[in-house]
């Protein structure tokens, strides 16, 4: 295992000092020749080394915030394997001892029967909101309206509820359905329908090695789905590389640290400073290392932060110095329980960075499973940009590719 860990003292005094260090070295990069771009951003060669033990020692890690308790290791887990590059970046070794696996922990097809199972449980607020509408009635107008109420209430939003229910009533008509449980598996077959635009398979391959940018708001759940991803990409038979592009908060860092003790995989890290001259040692290492995927993570922020939606474009950016086709993927994590705002979410995000992908975290136990239906709908402007996993929990198993067919199944307690 490769780590590496870039020591510097300098941490952004505030906002606006922060903004006027990023503006010069912005320019710094922007005009800087390719070649010459490490020491334009700020790195060195001999900035990037592997990390001596001992130097572990100046680390700045938040004990409580450490999150051991948010990461449930796989439950194959191993003992750390007795490999030389051993997680020295890491604090305290022996913490990982129960979390590092060598065995891929994705679930085996065999185990598919039960991520249904966790997804439909995860959808079961919006499930039975929607699927207990066809518990003993008649098929009237009442269920269309209480249909309607109930995927407005679910954040399906007014576009996707009125497609969705034009199609329903057309569907009825012509098929003459009288029974609750036929109108309920319509719909079922018309939601996955109107799902199934967003669903993609992640282009894993596509390039040597993929490099994927990550972003989103506080706390939607980007470093947590990095390290889940990790382990499933490595139980593909993939490189992994990550980059802990959120040089500010010591906890986001050591948690990416953490996940890759865990699956094994080196990380790019740097105590303070630029995240994009992260990001570009990253895709460097990524391809000095013949990585399959160089996952990039990013400090939280809201659309509204103008500087820090810069900053982000200006990582994409610096991203692209280090190699012209990357990112290949620039992908938003959006935390499921929010609803509405979603929508404001990826409009902002996409318009700064051109999305390629979502990922939909926490849906277990949220009522507003209804969400993507307005992304599909294209509701209020927005792209309908494809979902490549979706979230029901914080294990290992529970991110998984989205498919429209068993994510409408589960929106209706199906
Ligand atoms: N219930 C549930 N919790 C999740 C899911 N995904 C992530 N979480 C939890 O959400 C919390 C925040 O996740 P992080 O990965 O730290 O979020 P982040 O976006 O990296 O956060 P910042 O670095 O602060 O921006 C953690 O406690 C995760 O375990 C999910 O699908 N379901």
């Amino acid at each position: 295992m490769f780590s590496f860990f870039k020591k510097k003292t300098q941490k952004p005094a505030d906002d606006a000092g922060q903004a006027a260090k990023e503006d010069s070295v912005d320019q710094e990069v922007d005009q800087a020749d390719p070649a010459a771009l490490p020491a334009a951003a700020g790195v060195t060669e001999s900035d990037v080394q592997a990390i001596e033990p001992e130097a572990t020692q100046d680390m700045v890690i938040e004990p409580e915030a450490r999150p051991v308790e948010t990461v449930d290791p796989p439950p194959e887990a191993q003992p750390i394997p007795a490999v030389e590059e051993a997680p020295e970046i890491v604090p305290d070794p022996e913490e990982h001892a129960v979390a590092v696996s060598e065995t891929p922990a994705m679930p085996a097809p065999a185990e598919k029967g039960s991520w249904l199972s966790r997804l439909k449980k995860g959808l079961s607020r919006t499930g039975q909101s929607l699927g207990g509408l066809f518990v003993g009635v008649k098929v009237d107008e009442s269920l269309f309206e209480e249909l309607e109420t109930a995927l407005i209430m679910a954040d399906a939003g007014v576009e996707a509820t009125g497609k969705l229910l034009t199609a329903l009533r057309a569907r009825v008509r012509k098929e003459r359905l009288e029974d609750a449980g036929q109108v309920k598996a319509a719909l079922r077959d018309i939601l996955a329908d109107h799902l199934a635009p967003l669903e993609k398979t992640f282009p894993l391959g596509k390039a040597t090695p993929l490099v994927v940018m990550i972003a989103g708001v506080n706390g939607a759940g980007k470093t947590t789905s990095i390290g889940k991803l990790a382990n499933h990409f490595q139980a593909q038979g993939a490189k992994v590389l990550l980059a802990a592009g959120d040089t500010f908060r010591a906890a986001a860092r050591e948690q990416l640290v953490e996940w890759g003790a865990r699956n094994n995989v080196a990380v790019i890290a740097q105590d303070g400073g630029d995240p994009a001259a992260v990001a570009f040692d990253a895709v460097n290492a990524g391809r000095a290392r013949e990585a399959g995927v160089v996952m990039i993570d990013t400090a939280g922020r809201l659309p509204t932060q103008l500087h820090l939606m810069e900053e982000l474009k200006k990582i994409k950016r610096v991203i692209g110095k280090a190699d012209d086709a990357a990112p290949h993927e620039v992908l938003l994590v959006i935390d499921g329980n929010t609803g509405q705002n979603a929508i404001a979410q990826i409009r902002a995000f996409d318009a700064a960075l051109n999305l390629t992908g979502l990922v939909v975290t926490k849906l277990d136990g949220t009522a507003k499973g209804g969400t993507l239906a307005a992304v599909a709908a294209g509701s209020q402007g927005v792209r309908p940009v494809p979902v490549y996993w979706i979230g029901v929990g914080e294990s290992l198993h529970d991110l998984q590719p989205f498919v429209a067919k068993e994510f409408a199944a589960a929106l209706l307690g199906d």
